[in-house]
């Protein structure tokens, strides 16, 4: 399996009055077609190694690469055409744009990417919705929608730039069980049906023990370093 992501002592460091450590030497490699959780006790930095790993955050010690190309020489917009190719994302809160019906939600990162024209960018949202089961939700706006099928539009527009890995930052944290498992299968198949890397922060033991690999962190580390 080839490796897509790979981080190499990777270190967070707020630079406060007093220095806050969010992420401290994190070394970890993340491959094609793996579906790996993140876990850890609340504060034990997850979203914080989420966000480093899919480059909205930087490092402030360590070295990412991703494909293989070292990130730290990356400008800010180099980092953002990346993002768009390379990775998509899904949040707890699924951060659809209100005034927007589902299709249009799902259009945005293609447009930003510019490389369909108008036409492509309607048919390519559709084909992503209804194979997301909501085919016939595509006209509604987000307020229309259920707390799963907004985030399956989420998880939608995060595949919008047909990219080969997706994160996600508590996916299923505000939805009742049985949206969670939905969701949980819909990121399941991305994996096994079309080849696509998920990393998925989660507080859900039962659902980090059904991914295939978990990154535990405390305080900032990963566990096993934390035993030594
Ligand atoms: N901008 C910031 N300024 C100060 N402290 C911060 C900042 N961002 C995060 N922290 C602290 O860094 C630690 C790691 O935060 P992070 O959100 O990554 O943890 P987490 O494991 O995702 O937590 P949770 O499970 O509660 O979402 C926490 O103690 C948090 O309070």
């Amino acid at each position: 399996m080839s490796v897509l992501l790979e981080a190499e002592n990777l270190t967070r460091i707020l630079p406060e009055t007093i220095p806050v450590t969010l992420v401290r030497d994190v070394s970890l490699t993340i491959a094609e077609r793996e579906f790996v959780a993140i876990t850890g006790p609340s504060g034990s930095g997850k979203s914080s190694l989420l966000y480093l790993l899919g480059l909205l955050d930087r490092p402030t010690g360590g070295t990412l690469t991703i494909e293989g190309r070292d990130t730290a020489p990356m400008s800010d917009g180099e980092l953002a055409r990346t993002r768009l190719e390379m990775l998509g994302f899904v949040f707890q809160f699924h951060f659809l744009l209100p005034e927007f019906s589902a299709r249009q939600n799902v259009e945005i990162p293609m447009r930003k990417l510019g490389r369909l024209s108008r036409r492509q960018m309607r048919d390519r949202a559709g084909e992503l919705l209804a194979m997301l089961g909501l085919e016939d939700h595509c006209e509604k706006k987000p307020y229309q929608l259920s707390g799963g099928q907004r985030q399956r539009v989420a998880v939608a527009r995060a595949l919008a730039n047909d990219p080969p890995m997706v994160f996600a930052d508590e996916p299923t944290g505000s939805l009742d069980s049985k949206s969670s498992e939905q969701v949980f299968q819909t990121l399941r198949d991305l994996v096994t049906g079309r080849g696509k890397t998920v990393v998925a922060v989660t507080h859900d033991l039962d659902m980090a023990a059904r991914m295939d690999r978990r990154i535990h962190l405390v305080d900032g580390m990963l566990a096993d370093a934390v035993d030594d």
